[in-house]
C-alpha cells in the first residue's frame, strides 16, 4: 500500500503498479511512520550524490572502475562498529588491489546503510504445514518464523532510517579517521597473501604494490588519497514509500534527490518500464542503477535508458548485469552492442552473484566461487571483444568468515555450509573469498591491459 505523505517527492509513481511492496495491516500507523520520516534530516547530501555521479561518469568514459559490495540484506542487529569496520576493511583491501591492477581510480560503493529490504520470489513461506508471509528484510518484518514477527510493521521503516544513519556515521569515521591509510590496507593484503593457500599466485602483484608504495614515499609523495578514502552508500530502492519520504528538493538546484543513499538501484524484479520503481527513479537526480537479468532484450535496455537517462548523461545510469555464468557470453554482446550503437553511455558493471545461485543438498542457498569468477571473466571477455569498458563489479560480501558460498582459495566445501551460514537471505562471499575475487579480477584487468598494449604495438609495427 502506498500513501501520500508530506514529502516533496513527485508523486507520479503512485499511479503505477508497484511490485514487491509489503501489505501493512494498519494504514494509520504507516502514515504516521512516513510522516515522521519525511520530517527527518537527510542521510546523505545532494552534493555527495553529484560527486558520485561524476565518479561514475568517469567509469562510463572508461577512466575508472566500480567496486560495489556489501551484504545481501543488512540487519538491525549487525549495526556494530566491528561489523561495519570489517566490511569497510574488505572493500578497502579489494579496492587497493584493483586500483593498482587497473591503473584507474576505483569508485567504492557499499551495499550499505540502507540495504534492508528484499524482493522475494514468493509472498509466503511454508514450514511444517504453517504458511506465513515471507521475510522481506528488517525494514519490513522479522526473520523469526512467527505470525507476529512476519507481520509488516511500519515502525521498522524508522529503524531502517536510524540504522542507516548509525552505519553511515561509522563508514565516514572509518574512511576519514586514519583507518583507511593505504599502507595499512596493503599490510592487511600482505597478511592475506601470506596466509592464503593460493597466496603464491598473488605474491607478484602484492610485491609490485609494495614497490609502488615504496617509490611514492621515496619521492616524498604523500597525497591525501593515501590516508583516507571515500565509500559511497547504495541500496535497492524497493520500498517506495520510504524512498519517497526521504526525497527532498536540493536548495542549490531545485531538483529532487532521494537522500536515503548516494546511489539507489532498481532490482531485476521491479524494473518494469510501466511500473512505479522506474517512474520513481526517473524523478530523482541520484545516480541510478538497474539490474539486468538474462531475459532483458536490447530494446528494453534502450527504453530504460530513454526513461531514466533521456539526456544520455554519463554517470546517471549504471546497468548492473546479472546474467549467470552460463549466459553471459551469449546474451551480453547484443545488449552492449545495441546500446553502444545507439550512442548511449551507461556504466556497465557485473553482478556475478544473482545469476549463479543454487540450492545445496543441505538446503542452503549457495553460489560457487568458480561460477562467480566465470561470470566476471565472461563479462571482461565480452567487453574486450566489443572494445567497450568493463566498468566494475557488484558483489554480495561480508567482512566475516562465514560459510555461505562454496569454493575460493581457502576452499569452503558444500559440507561446510552449515558451520557459519548467517545471511538472512542470499549467500555472501566471506572476507577471504572477496579478496580472492579481487586478486583474480586484478589479473583479468592486467591481461586486458597487456593484450591492449600488444594490439597497439602490433598496429604500430604494421
Ligand atoms: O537477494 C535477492 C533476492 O531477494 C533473492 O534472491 C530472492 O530470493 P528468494 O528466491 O529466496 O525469494
Ligand atoms: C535482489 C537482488 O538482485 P536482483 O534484483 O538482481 O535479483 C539484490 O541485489 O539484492
Amino acid at each position: 500500500m502506498t500513501l501520500a505523505t508530506h514529502t516533496t517527492a513527485v508523486d507520479s509513481w503512485r499511479l503505477l503498479p508497484a511490485a514487491q511492496q509489503p501489505s501493512y495491516p494498519d494504514p494509520v500507523a504507516l502514515r504516521s511512520a512516513l510522516d515522521d520520516l519525511a520530517s527527518y534530516p537527510p542521510l546523505v547530501f545532494a552534493g555527495e550524490c553529484d560527486r558520485l555521479r561524476d565518479r561514475i561518469a568517469d567509469v562510463a568514459r572508461g577512466e575508472a572502475f566500480v567496486l560495489q559490495g556489501g551484504d545481501c540484506a543488512e540487519s538491525f542487529d549487525a549495526v556494530s562498529s566491528d561489523q561495519v569496520r570489517d566490511k569497510v576493511r574488505t572493500l578497502l583491501q579489494m579496492a587497493a588491489v584493483l586500483t593498482y591492477a587497473s591503473s584507474v581510480p576505483v569508485v567504492k560503493i557499499g551495499r550499505i546503510a540502507g540495504q534492508y529490504s528484499k524482493p522475494r520470489s514468493n509472498p509466503t513461506e511454508i514450514r511444517d504445514g504453517v504458511e506465513l508471509p515471507v521475510y522481506r528484510g528488517d525494514s519490513v518484518n522479522g526473520l523469526a518464523f512467527t505470525p507476529e514477527s512476519r507481520t509488516p510493521d511500519p515502525e521498522r521503516l524508522k529503524r531502517m532510517y536510524h540504522s542507516s544513519a548509525a552505519t553511515l556515521n561509522l563508514v565516514r569515521a572509518f574512511t576519514t579517521g586514519g583507518y583507511a591509510d593505504l599502507r595499512q590496507v596493503h599490510e592487511w593484503n600482505r597478511d592475506f597473501v601470506a596466509a592464503s593457500p593460493v597466496g603464491e599466485r598473488y605474491e607478484r602483484l602484492a610485491g609490485d604494490i609494495d614497490d609502488a608504495l615504496t617509490f611514492l614515499s621515496a619521492c616524498g609523495a604523500d597525497p591525501a588519497a593515501v590516508h583516507s578514502s571515500e565509500i559511497f552508500a547504495s541500496h535497492e530502492a524497493l520500498l517506495l514509500d520510504y524512498e519517497a519520504a526521504l526525497t527532498r528538493v536540493d536548495a542549490r538546484t531545485g531538483k529532487l534527490y532521494d537522500v536515503s543513499g548516494h546511489m539507489v538501484w532498481i532490482g531485476e524484479r521491479t524494473r518494469q518500464l510501466d511500473g512505479a520503481h522506474v517512474e520513481f527513479a526517473s524523478t530523482v537526480r541520484n545516480p541510478i542503477g538497474v539490474k539486468l537479468g538474462p531475459t532483458t532484450s536490447a530494446d528494453e535496455a534502450m527504453r530504460l535508458i530513454d526513461k531514466l537517462d533521456p539526456e544520455r548523461e554519463p554517470g546517471r545510469l549504471t546497468f548492473i548485469t546479472r546474467m549467470g555464468a552460463r549466459n553471459v557470453r551469449e546474451i551480453l554482446p547484443e545488449l552492449i552492442g545495441k546500446v553502444t550503437a545507439e550512442g548511449a553511455r551507461p556504466a556497465w558493471i557485473c553482478d556475478p552473484m544473482h545469476g549463479n545461485t543454487f540450492e545445496a543438498p543441505s538446503g542452503h542457498k549457495t553460489r560457487h566461487f568458480d561460477d562467480v569468477l566465470d561470470e566476471v571473466t565472461g563479462f571482461f571477455e565480452v567487453h574486450r571483444a566489443l572494445g567497450t569498458h568493463p566498468g566494475g563489479i557488484h558483489v554480495e560480501l561480508t567482512g566475516d568468515d562465514v560459510t555461505e558460498c562454496v569454493g575460493g582459495g581457502a576452499e569452503v566445501r558444500l559440507a561446510d555450509l552449515g558451520q557459519r551460514y548467517e545471511s538472512a537471505c542470499d549467500p555472501r562471499l566471506n572476507r577471504k573469498q572477496s579478496l580472492d575475487l579481487a586478486f583474480r579480477v586484478a589479473e583479468l584487468y592486467r591481461d586486458r591491459t597487456a593484450q591492449g598494449a600488444a594490439r597497439r604495438e602490433a598496429v604500430r609495427a604494421a
